[in-house]
């Protein structure tokens, strides 16, 4: 089983210059679809589970969902993630669960809501390093609140993020403090804010550098040259979904997400994990509403669930080979996670701070 820690799969992707879309799992038509692409592009995979996830599937079979990918797809590499952990027990208890790299989301309490200070952050993530490595198992952290740098507003979606107005520095992550951050807490990776948010509203036009802020990715990737950085709200949003979506009964206003380019400057610049929900979850929303309306006499859930299955496919295999993800699959040789311990004590993956 090719379960592998997400340092070893991002270390790889920094030598050669590639990014790796992380995608939300909470069922088995997402596992599916992402490993099916993940074959048939060479891609290796990030498949990261949220609080929302484990209580929607039940941590036991998000488990077996991710061991079943292993199994049936021995020769794809797989970094098993925790998305958005409010605390280092929530962490503790993933990595007892078998999950490969946890993400410590300390910019917020643990209300998943309240944005939280420098040394609260900064705690709680040295803390959880310690005990995930000690494991070989990777941490994300994250600097800086996800919010539009358009209306102010924070990112809460689904009841996911920050709440309220937050000011323009809260959104944007500042160099200087993530390389004090990353010489703090010893994290793999940084989650880093700069303009995007989560779920389908992220913008109300085509966004531009004054509400897209790539370059600040160049400022901190020059601080932390060895820290994979992890941009969350990534999803683009494809237009033609919405269209399909919204041609079969859907109600979903004009709306922008990341285009696909810009994300592909960013990974040019040091961004190595690109979270991405929001787009499997409206194609399959558009392909089941296209599907039954087109199949009104249809009543058996998996012709339905074949359709989303299919509209997600189609997203993962764009991804794979909009990041330079496809092709690098079979390049990478899996090494254990116990044997990541001994990699962590000898030093040799410390980060670099300029
Ligand atoms: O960041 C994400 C998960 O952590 C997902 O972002 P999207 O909502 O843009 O897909
Ligand atoms: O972090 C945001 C992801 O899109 C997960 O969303 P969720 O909490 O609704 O599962
Ligand atoms: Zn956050
Ligand atoms: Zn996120």
């Amino acid at each position: 089983m090719a379960l592998i820690s997400m340092r070893q799969l991002l270390d790889h992707a920094a030598e050669h210059g590639y990014g790796v879309p992380a995608f939300n799992v909470n069922n088995l038509e997402q596992m599916r679809a992402i490993m099916m692409a993940a074959n048939k592009t060479d891609s290796p995979v990030i498949v990261q589970a949220s609080a929302g996830a484990r209580k929607y599937a039940g941590a036991p079979f998000l488990r077996r969902l991710m061991e079943g990918a292993a199994e049936e797809w021995p020769h794809i590499p797989i970094a098993v993630h925790q998305d958005h952990g409010t605390s280092p027990a929530v962490c503790q208890r993933s990595i007892q669960l078998g999950f490969t790299s946890v993400m410590m989301d300390g910019s917020l309490g643990e209300d998943g809501k309240t944005p939280m200070d420098y040394d609260y952050n900064m705690g709680v993530t040295r803390k959880t390093v310690e005990m995930a490595h000690a494991c070989g198992v990777s941490v994300e952290g994250e600097l800086g609140c996800l919010g539009s740098l358009e209306s102010g507003e924070a990112g809460e979606e689904d009841g996911v993020g920050a709440a309220g107005k937050l000011s323009h520095d809260q959104m944007l992550t500042d160099p200087e403090e993530a390389a004090q951050f990353v010489k703090d807490t010893y994290c793999d990776a940084l989650a880093i804010a700069i303009g995007t948010s989560h779920g389908a509203y992220k913008f109300t036009r085509p966004p531009t550098g004054d509400i897209l802020a790539i370059d600040r990715i160049k400022e901190i990737h020059a601080r932390i040259p060895d820290t994979h950085l992890v941009m969350h709200g990534s999803s683009s949003v494809p237009q033609e979904w919405l269209d399909i979506i919204n041609q079969y009964g859907g109600e979903i206003p004009e709306t922008y997400g990341v285009p696909v380019e810009e994300i592909a400057e960013g990974i040019r610049h040091g961004v190595r994990k690109v979270n991405v929900d929001t787009d499997l979850r409206l194609a399959a929303t558009g392909s089941v509403r296209r599907f039954l309306a087109e199949n009104p006499a249809e009543f058996d859930p998996r012709k339905f669930l074949k359709e989303a299955l299919a509209g997600m496919y189609d997203v993962c295999v764009k991804r794979y080979e909009a990041f330079g993800t496809a092709g690098n699959a079979s390049k990478i040789k899996p090494i254990k996670l116990e044997d990541m311990v001994p990699r962590y004590d000898s030093g040799e993956l410390d980060p670099k701070v300029n």
